[in-house]
């Protein structure tokens, strides 16, 4: 299956909500009657919708006047789908923009909307970027249940299937259950798991996992990092010893921080943008369990809001639910278009 439909068909419940409240949007001003009368008849072959199917026309060919009305309806839709008030906005008045009085279609409408999302999603669709020195030192960041462990053990995974050697640092020490799962990931693929004691010194772990990488011509090491915002000065000096450690080995390191999301949370996803900046360096973005969530849009409002780039998304549990994030088949994916 290509990863579009695979997208499309897991993303259902964000693509669903949105494709049917821009149909319900264009389909609403006609008038709810189930037997028209001559003049509502006529009424319907200008404004086709409920009326109209009930008059043999099918949704593609329902069209209504672009107006304020609608315009408003359009803010509220994407302003529920998570998109963030300041970028449905302006979305909105994209699209207005040389359709204002005319009369469009759904299928105009999702077009629209698709190519303004991509706009907006293209400057940060960038790959997680692979420097030349080795071993490529990737943190990842994000609070606890984000999807920071599969995350590593996909990207361990495919990176390992590209023919790369992967060391993976199990950073979260406080934490058994992540240890246990990390390992879980590694044995599946192949790739050695640095473990501590737990409650032992994260930064520690990380100098060790950095020399055994470093030691065997790894081409990336990967750390898993706490998440617990409860305390964060705690938490930023623990972020901060382990990026201190680690460029005793290699000044540069690390080469990426990778600040894990999970699309669930909706507008949250903000807040925990602008806190991980804060404790941490962070340089790109992977946004986890778009597939469980009607909340999709929110990946639109962050690329609008901070411009970091966006390396992968998750739509599942499985290896292969990891894919770089393209911009064009997220944006038909989510307003519910074909590919
Ligand atoms: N449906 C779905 N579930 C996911 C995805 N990514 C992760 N999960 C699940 O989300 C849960 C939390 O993921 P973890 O990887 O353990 O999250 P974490 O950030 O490491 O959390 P801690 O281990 O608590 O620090 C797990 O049950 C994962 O299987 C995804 O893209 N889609």
């Amino acid at each position: 299956m290509s990863f579009f439909k695979k997208l499309r068909d897991k993303m259902f419940r964000s693509s669903d909500r949105i494709s049917e409240e821009l149909d319900a949007l264009v389909e609403a001003d006609a008038p709810a009657v189930a037997a028209p009368t001559p003049a509502a008849a006529e009424t319907a072959a200008a404004k086709p919708g409920i009326l109209g199917r009930l008059l043999g026309q099918s949704v593609e060919t329902s069209r209504r006047v672009l107006d304020d009305a609608m315009l408003e309806r359009l803010e509220e839709v994407l302003i529920e789908a998570d998109m963030g008030v300041d970028c449905a906005l302006r979305v909105t008045a994209n699209i207005a923009e040389g359709r204002m009085g005319k009369r469009v279609s759904t299928a105009e409408l999702k077009e629209a909307l698709a190519t303004e999302i991509a706009r907006i999603m293209t400057p940060v669709a960038r790959p997680l970027p692979l420097y030349p020195s080795r071993p490529q030192v990737v943190l990842v960041v994000g609070v606890n249940g984000s999807g920071k462990t599969t995350t590593i053990g996909k990207l361990a995974s495919q990176f390992k299937a590209a023919g790369k050697s992967v060391v993976i640092a199990a950073g979260d020490t406080f934490r058994a259950a992540a240890v246990e799962q990390l390992q879980v990931w590694g044995q599946r693929a192949g790739v050695p798991v640095l473990t501590a004691p737990e409650g032992s010194d994260p930064a520690s772990l990380a100098f060790d996992a950095m020399t055994k990488a470093q030691a065997d011509g790894a081409d990336l090491l990967m750390i898993d990092t706490a998440g617990r915002l409860q305390n964060r000065a705690d938490l930023m000096e623990e972020l901060s010893k382990i990026v201190r450690v680690i460029r005793k080995k290699d000044p540069d390191a690390p080469h990426n921080t990778i600040l894990v999301l999970d699309a669930t949370t909706g507008q949250n996803a903000i807040n925990q943008v602008e806190i991980f900046r804060k404790l941490a360096d962070v340089s790109g973005l992977v946004m986890t369990k778009l597939d469980g969530t009607a909340k999709g849009g929110i990946l639109v409002a962050l690329a609008d809001k901070f411009g970091l780039p966006i390396h992968a998304i998750g739509v599942g549990e499985q290896i292969d639910d990891l894919a770089p994030f393209d911009p064009e088949d997220f944006a038909r994916a989510l307003v519910g278009l074909e590919a």
